[in-house]
């Protein structure tokens, strides 16, 4: 469970988030929409606690500020939106290190059990022994998908997991989110250019706009021509067919 009170945040003079509150439960995804440079990554990263500002976020029902920093890290798996890496590390010893808290830790066969586990999981199994640097953009980011699920956390919070990939692997990894989501009741909290596959994975949307939570619900009742226009200056249809929200986008609202 992710409870956020009335969370403000500004880097120097520029405020970024103002009041912000919403929760998030365990055994769903939410989703956070809204346009680019509006504050989604900064509000995932004081969620983990990467950033600090005003208010109170509560992880499980205690907040973030009575966390130590390991039981944070066992509890919460982040996965940033910058996963350029030219370490000179194998895909292998990438997922293994979500594994390991310190660096002097013993690695066990469950440690290499687990990490091929995962990456069997996530059918990249073959990269196991490439350069983390090698690999193009996509498939980095399937990589540090499953350094992040690796932990098995409570709390599974990813900035534009699916970003980098294509259709099919959009779709792939979205289901593996969610499986794992209802099966082991994660709290997940993700960001989403793509407004269809929010629609389609996540219990709930918060919408942001202008620093603050411009609605929240489920995807039919957030996502609506009106939001659409105010948050994203865009004229669309919205089309409910076969059970799946579709938006057809018509033009650019100027005004
Ligand atoms: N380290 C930083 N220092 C100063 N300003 C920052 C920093 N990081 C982000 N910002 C600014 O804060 C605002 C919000 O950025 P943020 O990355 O949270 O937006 P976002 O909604 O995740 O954007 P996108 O959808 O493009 O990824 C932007 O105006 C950005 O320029």
């Amino acid at each position: 469970m992710i409870d956020i009170i009335g969370l403000s945040f500004g880097y120097k003079e520029q405020m970024v988030l103002n009041d912000i509150s919403f929760e998030a439960k365990p055994g769903e995804i939410t989703a956070i929409i809204g346009a680019n440079g509006i504050g989604k990554s900064t509000l995932l990263k004081n969620v983990c606690g990467l950033l600090e500002g005003d208010g109170t976020i509560k992880i499980c029902g205690k907040p973030l500020r009575e966390y130590r920093p390991s039981e944070l890290s066992s509890q919460v798996s982040y996965l940033s939106q910058d996963t350029v890496s030219h370490a000179l590390l194998t895909v292998f010893e990438i997922v293994l290190l979500g594994r390991i808290e310190r660096l002097s830790q013993r690695i066990s066969d469950e440690d290499i059990q687990a990490v091929d586990a995962v990456l069997h999981r996530l059918g990249i199994e073959s990269f196991a022994f490439r350069y983390i640097g090698e690999l193009s953009g996509g498939q980095r980011q399937l990589v540090f998908i499953a350094q992040a699920l690796i932990r098995n956390p409570q709390v599974l919070v990813m900035d534009e997991p699916t970003s980098n990939l294509d259709l099919n692997y959009q779709f792939q990894i979205m289901e593996l989110i969610k499986k794992l989501t209802v099966t082991e009741g994660l709290t997940t909290l993700i960001t989403l250019h793509q407004l269809e596959l929010a629609a389609r994975f996540a219990e709930k949307i918060i919408v942001l706009d202008g620093g603050r939570v411009y609605g929240s619900g489920t995807p039919s009742e957030v996502l609506t021509r009106a939001m659409l226009r105010e948050v994203y200056r865009m004229d669309v249809e919205i089309v409910n067919s076969a059970g799946a929200i579709h938006i057809v986008p018509i033009c650019r609202h100027v005004s």
